[in-house]
């Protein structure tokens, strides 16, 4: 269970669990002559681990940066719920308004505003700052500006600040970072670089986080060790994460749901077992791994 008491909480939806989180409906994607994604629909539900699989090319990357609002497709929407009060709020989510929120009609930093973040395959730090400096920056969207107090480090922003450290603080508690707070990203191991990553993403307090690939090229004490610090994530501090994941014993292990694209459309979505033993998916992806 939790090693100390958080203040914070990380996760920023009021959607009650089991409720509708974002609602996939109809994208496509097309590139020129190639359609990335066709027709694809489905629901993340609030407090789940959502798995996104599919073989190279299928299209896992291009629904996230739908989702993110890099990629604008051509047809469909992505319905974010939301309830009023978010992260730090107070009363009952029930009784709380509903607010929809179609991400790909809006630009990425609204869609970061609303607290979907999301890390990518390739490590996108800075990696000549430290850990605590990276995490700071992922604060950035939750902090609000004043150049007059924040110039003089007074009053407010000092404050703000402070409680912009505390929450930080947490993250590198919960992702047992702390032997390496001081330390430039560029100098740690790839694990712990993907592991840094993840925290920067939390640092945001997200509704919903997207995670692309977070074990790509780790050995399988690293993927073991993110696995734990996924699971954590979603357990500890009830976050909502979509993910895609190549490994499928890892996909089976940790997800709540998995939607498997082919190709660019939907072929299958359901509970890992249902998926894992869909005809179509051992078909198109899964083969031996699964029926062996
Ligand atoms: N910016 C782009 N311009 C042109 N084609 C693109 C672009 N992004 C993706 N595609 C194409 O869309 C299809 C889906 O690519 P995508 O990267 O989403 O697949 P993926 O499932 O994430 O693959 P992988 O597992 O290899 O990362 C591919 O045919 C790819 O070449």
């Amino acid at each position: 269970m939790i090693s100390r008491a958080y203040q914070h909480p990380l996760n920023s939806s009021r959607v009650p669990p089991g409720e509708t989180l974002l609602d996939v409906s109809g994208i496509t994607l097309r590139f020129g002559g190639i359609t990335a994604l066709d027709d694809v629909s489905f629901r993340v539900t609030q407090g789940h681990v959502h798995a996104v699989i599919g073989p190279n090319g299928a299209g896992k990357s291009s629904l996230l940066n739908c989702l993110s609002g890099l990629y604008r497709p051509q047809q469909g929407s992505a319905t974010l719920h939301t309830r009023a009060g978010g992260a730090e709020g107070n009363g009952s989510p029930e009784a709380a308004p509903t607010t929809t929120h179609d991400l790909v009609r809006m630009k990425p930093h609204r869609i970061a505003a609303l607290g979907v973040a999301r890390s990518f395959q390739n490590i996108e730090l800075f990696r000549h700052l430290t850990v605590l400096d990276n995490l700071m920056l992922g604060r950035h969207v939750r902090m609000r500006h004043r150049l007059l107090p924040s110039l003089a480090w007074y009053g407010p922003a000092r404050r703000q600040e402070i409680e912009h450290r505390e929450l930080v603080e947490e993250v590198i508690d919960l992702l047992q970072i702390q032997a390496v707070r001081h330390t430039p990203v560029g100098a740690l191991a790839y694990g712990y670089q993907k592991r840094v990553e993840l925290g920067r993403a939390l640092c945001l307090q997200p509704a919903l986080l997207l995670l692309d690939e977070p074990m790509a090229g780790m050995n399988a004490e690293e993927k073991e060790d993110m696995a734990r610090y996924i699971l954590d994530v979603h357990e500890l501090a009830g976050v909502t994460v979509m993910l895609i994941e190549h490994d499928m014993n890892v996909v089976m292990d940790i997800s709540n749901r998995v939607s498997v694209l082919d190709f660019g459309a939907l072929i299958a979505d359901g509970t890992p077992a249902e998926v894992s033993s869909h005809p179509d998916v051992i078909k198109a992806y899964l083969g031996e791994e699964l029926s062996a």
